[in-house]
């Protein structure tokens, strides 16, 4: 099934941090793909932008080894590349300094979308929004895109709110959690909004308990420096997972629409009870006797920061009162898995009596890899030897029901950009949804701090420490596996 793609308006997109990991890794192959899509008009432009010498010959030839790094061999064609990087241009501007600031705005084209990426350090996203109003770049009608930590805490989130405010509508601001661009992400939406199925059973009265997992294989690679200050907590759950937990947790909104959508979130934001400590395990990977334990790969041998976090919530509304959601997420797990498991309750009386054994529906969504979906339903085991129940899966990923034949589908950032040229900020986070979602990390975080708390080791390759298996095995549950 080949799907429709639908051109933006004309664009120019500045990239600052052009040069750097992020820009080079996710944002310029991800236009390329769009541009290949047939999704970039005609003259739309992307300028690159950061503090190395670099003209726009220069860069084009940077971007073309970025394309070759990160590009799968099937994407790359050295026509489509040659095309794209015509449309590239490159200015030399520190952040903090005034030079460069007249020949960006030489080279930004009137009546076009004017989109900025903030892809630097956030200790620099003021000094953009500031250089960018004082020079008169961004008038009212641009967009800017601003990455990921959005603060560290509830006030400084607070102060980067106030200063973007100083020069930006909240409606210019694009607040990147690349987790919502995801196909699958935006799926539970419509999996639970579109079918008539899933939403009358969708509280307390039906599910167990839900679980969210987000497991990496990776580590903590280059990013040593930024994840030791950060942790699991503050670089997966105040973003990510939380933004999971909104999508599942939330009321219908009545449209899907920006603010509609965003209103629902913060709601089950602001629903999140405190977390007793007892609910919550961290961990640090160790490989024992071997390199590469966290605190080598951070070089902080007196590091306490968690690489990984397991924590039992509760949403405190009518819907959710006494339905307890786990969630889970570490580096160098088992797996590469992300998924969302509801767990239903038994059925409330078994006609097959006790030897039926204990059966639930589970509907499992699969984030990555295979996006898909599973539900986990009870039938009769085949066969002559009386009324023997087993579950057995109703399981599809996305691209096998869609007939897609291996057809790309858009990575996170492809779509979050094109959502930006777009001015649809439905997949963006508001600044009070940021600021609620810090107002209730701050006191978990300031918690295991007073107390000195240590992460559990874990070694690599499993799912996690011991104690995150406790977490459930003392309520008789059990976490779901992660599979190789
Ligand atoms: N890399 C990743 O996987 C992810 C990154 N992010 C976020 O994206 C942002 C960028 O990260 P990343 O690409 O990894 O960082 P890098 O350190 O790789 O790149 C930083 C970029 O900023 C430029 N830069 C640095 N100082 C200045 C300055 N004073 N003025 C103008 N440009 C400057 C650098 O170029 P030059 O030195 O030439 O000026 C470079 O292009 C950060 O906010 C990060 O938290 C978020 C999620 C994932
Ligand atoms: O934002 C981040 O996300 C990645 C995981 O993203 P995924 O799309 O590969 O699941 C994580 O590795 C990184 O630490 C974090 O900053």
């Amino acid at each position: 099934m080949v799907s429709r793609v639908i051109p933006v308006d004309d664009f120019d997109l500045v990239i600052f941090g052009g040069t750097g990991d992020l820009a080079r890794r996710k944002i310029l192959p991800g236009l390329y793909r769009r541009f290949v899509a047939g999704q970039m008009p005609a003259e739309a432009r992307i300028i690159g932008a950061a503090r190395s010498e670099l003209d726009d010959e220069g860069y084009r030839q940077d971007v073309r080894d970025a394309l070759k790094e990160f590009l799968a061999k099937a994407d790359q064609s050295e026509e489509q590349i040659a095309a794209f990087l015509s449309r590239l241009h490159y200015v030399s501007i520190d952040a903090r300094g005034e030079d460069g600031w007249k020949e960006l705005n030489q080279l930004m084209r009137d009546g076009v979308v004017r989109a900025f990426y903030f892809s630097v350090a956030p200790a620099l996203f003021g000094d953009l929004a500031e250089r960018l109003h004082h020079h008169k770049i961004a008038g009212r009608d641009s967009r800017i895109v601003v990455e990921k930590p959005f603060g560290r805490d509830l006030e400084s989130a607070k102060a980067l709110n106030a200063t973007l405010a100083e020069h930006f509508d909240e409606t210019q601001i694009y607040r990147i959690d690349h987790y919502l661009g995801k196909e699958t992400v935006q799926n539970l939406m419509v999996v639970r909004f579109a079918n008539v199925l899933f939403e009358p059973l969708w509280n307390a009265q039906y599910v167990d308990h839900i679980q969210i997992t987000v497991a990496e294989t990776v580590g903590v690679g280059g990013r040593g420096s930024y994840y030791d200050k950060s942790g699991a907590m503050r670089d997966m759950v105040q973003n990510h997972l939380m933004q999971l937990l909104c999508l599942i947790a939330m009321e219908p909104p009545s449209r899907f629409d920006p603010d509609a959508v965003r209103d629902e979130k913060l709601k089950v934001i602001r629903a999140l009870d405190p977390v007793d400590p007892a609910d919550i395990v961290r961990g640090q990977y160790e490989a024992k006797g071997k390199a590469n334990s966290y605190i080598d790969d951070v070089e902080n041998d007196e590091s306490r920061t968690e690489s990984f976090i397991a924590m039992k919530l509760h949403v405190s509304n009518w819907r959710w009162a006494g339905t307890p959601f786990y969630i889970r997420t570490g580096k160098r797990l088992r797996a590469r898995q992300s998924e969302i498991a509801v767990v239903f309750k038994d059925a409330p009386h078994s006609i097959f009596g006790a030897q039926a054994g204990r059966h639930r529906n589970i509907l499992t969504i699969r984030l990555q890899p295979n996006d898909g979906m599973k539900l986990g339903v009870t039938i009769k085991e085949p066969g002559p030897g009386g009324m023997r129940l087993i579950d057995v899966p109703l399981d599809m990923t996305f691209a096998d029901a869609l007939g897609s034949d291996g057809e790309a589908v858009p990575e996170a950032y492809e779509r979050l950009i094109m959502d930006v040229v777009r001015g649809n900020q439905t997949l963006f986070m508001r600044g009070d949804e940021v600021e609620a979602a810090w107002a209730w990390t701050d006191p978990i975080i300031n918690g295991w701090q007073d107390r000195d708390d240590r992460p559990h080791e874990y070694e690599p390759g499993t799912a996690g420490p011991e104690e995150a298996a406790m977490l459930m095995h003392r309520e008789n549950r059990r976490w779901r596996d992660i599979k190789e």
